[in-house]
């Protein structure tokens, strides 16, 4: 049986990995298996995603899109020779990701036949400015959508969704949009009941990528101070893009840490117990190109971290 696939595109810290936790902890016994790529060196986003009945498959340090359109398809092919194969597979790209050059290498002959590409869910915040939608890579990702999902409505002001549908009709997306409060999208549309297989897209001639983001890690083997974190997040935040890390702090020893920096909205929530063996904190920086270097990173976080008195 060929295994439906789910591509879950959208901006960085549009609300992806959101869309996806909700999509599996509703699978209802479908055997869905996730692969999740992060442009970042450390992949975040595989550790928040939780409940892939059929696990999760990390791609981090480059993009599915170009450096790691190989590792994708590789992927693609463990998965399917699993037994029992999947029932779905979902693939959430980086928020920096081209779709159509995805889409590209899913209409190989092979994968078309056993995994056909279903839908293409575009995530996209409600609040961002309808003038964002003529940044190239945002049409890009509009442009391949089946589904457009407006994401973080609860945060905008009331008349954001309606700007935002017209904004996405004046681009002639022939999408169907619809909102996703906290990611909650119902599963029946994102995997229609029904064994036809797709037809191939045409996502276009393949275009030269632009490296426009670039990323920088930083972790400690140590814990954070809160304070001193806000400080330092203070100071980075009018340069960065995204920010996204795990850690532990000094206020609340022993416990991790969920902190997420998108669309200008830092949050900090508690998450799962660290795996064992990573560092005590680990956080990923995204800027456009040249404007933030990992001296000016590794100089400020540095000035967060607590030296414990075991004394
Ligand atoms: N209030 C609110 N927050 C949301 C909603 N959807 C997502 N978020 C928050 O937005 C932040 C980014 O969400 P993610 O799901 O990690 O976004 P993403 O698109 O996977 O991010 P990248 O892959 O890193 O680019 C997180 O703090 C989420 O909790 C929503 O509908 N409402």
């Amino acid at each position: 049986m060929p295994v439906p696939v789910l591509l879950v595109t959208g901006f960085l810290g549009a609300g992806k990995t959101t869309v996806v936790n909700h999509l599996l902890a509703n699978a209802d016994g479908r055997r869905i298996a996730a692969i999740v790529n992060d442009f970042g060196a450390i992949n975040i986003d595989a550790e928040l995603i939780a409940g892939a009945s059929d696990g999760v498959v990390s791609l981090s340090n480059g993009c599915i899109c170009c450096s790691l359109e190989g590792d994708l398809l590789r992927t693609l092919s463990t998965l399917l020779r699993r037994d029992p194969r999947p029932e779905y597979i979902v693939i959430e790209t980086s928020g920096v990701a081209n779709p159509a050059d995805i889409v590209r290498n899913l209409m190989d002959p092979v994968i078309l036949r056993e995994a056909p590409l279903e839908t293409v869910l575009c995530v996209m915040d409600a609040g961002t400015p309808p003038s964002a939608l003529d940044d190239a890579l945002m049409r890009s990702q509009l442009r391949v959508a089946d589904i457009v999902a407006l994401s973080k409505l609860d945060l905008a002001d009331e008349g954001a969704g309606l700007r935002m549908r017209e904004a996405i009709r004046a681009q002639r997306v022939p999408a169907v949009v619809v909102d996703a409060k906290h990611g909650e999208i119902p599963s029946a549309l994102l995997f229609p009941a029904s064994d036809r297989t797709p037809a191939p897209r045409e996502p276009g001639p393949k275009r030269p990528s632009e490296e426009r983001f670039e990323t920088l890690s930083w972790t400690s083997d140590r814990p954070l101070s809160l304070p001193r974190l806000q400080q330092a997040i203070g100071k980075l935040a009018p340069k960065l893009a995204r920010a996204k890390g795990l850690f532990e702090t000094v206020e609340q020893p022993g416990r991790q840490m969920v902190f997420q920096l998108a669309g200008g909205r830092a949050t900090l929530a508690p998450g799962e117990a660290p795996a064992q063996g990573v560092p005590r904190a680990r956080i990923v920086f995204i800027a456009e190109l040249g404007v933030l270097t990992k001296a000016e990173i590794d100089g400020i976080m540095e000035a967060c971290v607590v030296v414990e008195d075991h004394s």
